[in-house]
């Protein structure tokens, strides 16, 4: 019996006071419960920027190690991704978020399900709300999308699922780099990335009246082997860097933002950090979106420094081993204090 990702989230269960909205389109000012306090400006670093690495140069694999090792995330161009699958990505996320609240309401997620409408699942962890709302997929989009769209949702299907094989794709040769930039080559896995788990999160962050007082999406690091995000035009990704600070991430018309996630973060035994990053509210009251796509190791593989990484380099292993299931678990109920947690 295989575990599914989403049945991997439903063991721990979350709060409809967590996961419905605000109804972002009747709000005039940023109530007290959305209010972040103002100890942190949103303001960032703009002469320091993340790499972007071309796919097609020859010295990809040697780039996206050193981007790794010393960001946790890059950009890529010549990504092998339509141009106008990521512009219609773009227009079905907007075209969702645009649905009446109650309409939207119809495919919000249930406590124990991990798809469908709703506030990010960190959102417990904060005593804030933020200006955000989201929309998970894992597997088929059917299902919420006949909820939303019940004459009409065979465009948003197509896309979805047309965005979904593509960034697998990408996502596989991204991982099999990484790996091998590390001298790790796929005979070295006991996994098998033929059935990897994928989630895509297509993300909100609606116009905002008091911009500098709101958070779009919280600090967080991802739980997955990496992470590709496609953001719009307007920026809002930060991501932390010791020493440095926040630091923009600048939307590059048609690139794609790539960051380590949890997963890879182990693997490579702290190597590769999985890198802290946030998403602001846009300050000129611009509605923001950006889409996720989430790929990590199958959810019942056993996730640990690699043995091959530890004996050429002479490490002991920073991480115990975990399936990834234990792994969603332990992030679902302890957050930032998951690795942690698992650390020997
Ligand atoms: C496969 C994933 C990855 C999830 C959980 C699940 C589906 C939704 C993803 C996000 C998307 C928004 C940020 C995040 C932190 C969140 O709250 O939900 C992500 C989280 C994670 O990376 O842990
Ligand atoms: O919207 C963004 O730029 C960040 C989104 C993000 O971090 C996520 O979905 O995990
Ligand atoms: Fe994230």
């Amino acid at each position: 019996m295989t575990t599914t990702l989403s049945e991997a989230y439903r063991e721990h269960p979350i709060h409809l006071r967590h996961i419905i909205p605000l109804d972002f389109n009747s709000a005039r000012i940023v109530p007290d419960s959305h209010v972040w306090p103002k100890s942190d400006d949103f303001s960032s670093d703009h002469r320091l920027s993340i790499p972007v690495i071309d796919l097609k140069d020859p010295n990809a694999v040697k780039l996206t190690g050193h981007a790794c090792e010393t960001w946790g995330a890059f950009q890529v161009i010549n990504h092998g991704i339509p141009l106008n699958l990521l512009e219609d990505m773009e227009s079905e996320a907007r075209r969702l978020f645009s649905l009446p609240t109650q309409q939207k309401m119809k495919a919000l997620r249930e406590p124990a399900s991990a798809t469908g409408y709703g506030l990010a699942r960190i959102s417990p962890f904060f005593p804030k709300y933020m200006w955000h709302e989201g929309f998970t997929i894992m597997g088929s989009p059917v299902v919420h999308a006949r909820a939303l769209w019940p004459n009409d949702n065979a465009r948003f299907c197509d896309v979805i699922e047309r965005y979904q094989k593509k960034m697998e794709v990408l996502a596989e040769q991204l991982t099999h780099q990484i790996l091998n930039s590390l001298d790790i080559s796929q005979e070295d896995l006991n996994w098998d990335l033929g059935s990897p788990y994928t989630a895509l999160q297509l993300n909100s962050y609606p116009s905002c009246p008091d911009p500098n007082r709101a958070m779009g999406l919280a600090p967080h690091t991802d739980t997955s082997l990496l992470t590709i995000l496609h953001q719009s035009a307007i920026s809002g990704l930060q991501i932390f860097q010791e020493g440095v600070g926040w630091v923009s991430v600048l939307p590059i018309a048609g690139a794609l933002v790539v960051n380590v996630g949890d997963l890879l973060h182990i693997l490579s035994n702290a190597r590769f950090p999985s890198v802290l990053h946030r998403a602001v509210v846009n300050p000129d009251g611009c509605h923001r979106l950006s889409v996720a796509y989430f790929y990590g190791l199958p959810t019942d593989s056993n996730v640990c420094p690699l043995p091959k990484l530890l004996n050429i380099s002479g490490q002991t292993p920073r991480y115990r081993s975990v399936t990834v299931k234990d792994y969603v678990l332990i992030k679902s109920k302890n957050f930032e204090e998951a690795l942690s947690l698992i650390r020997i």
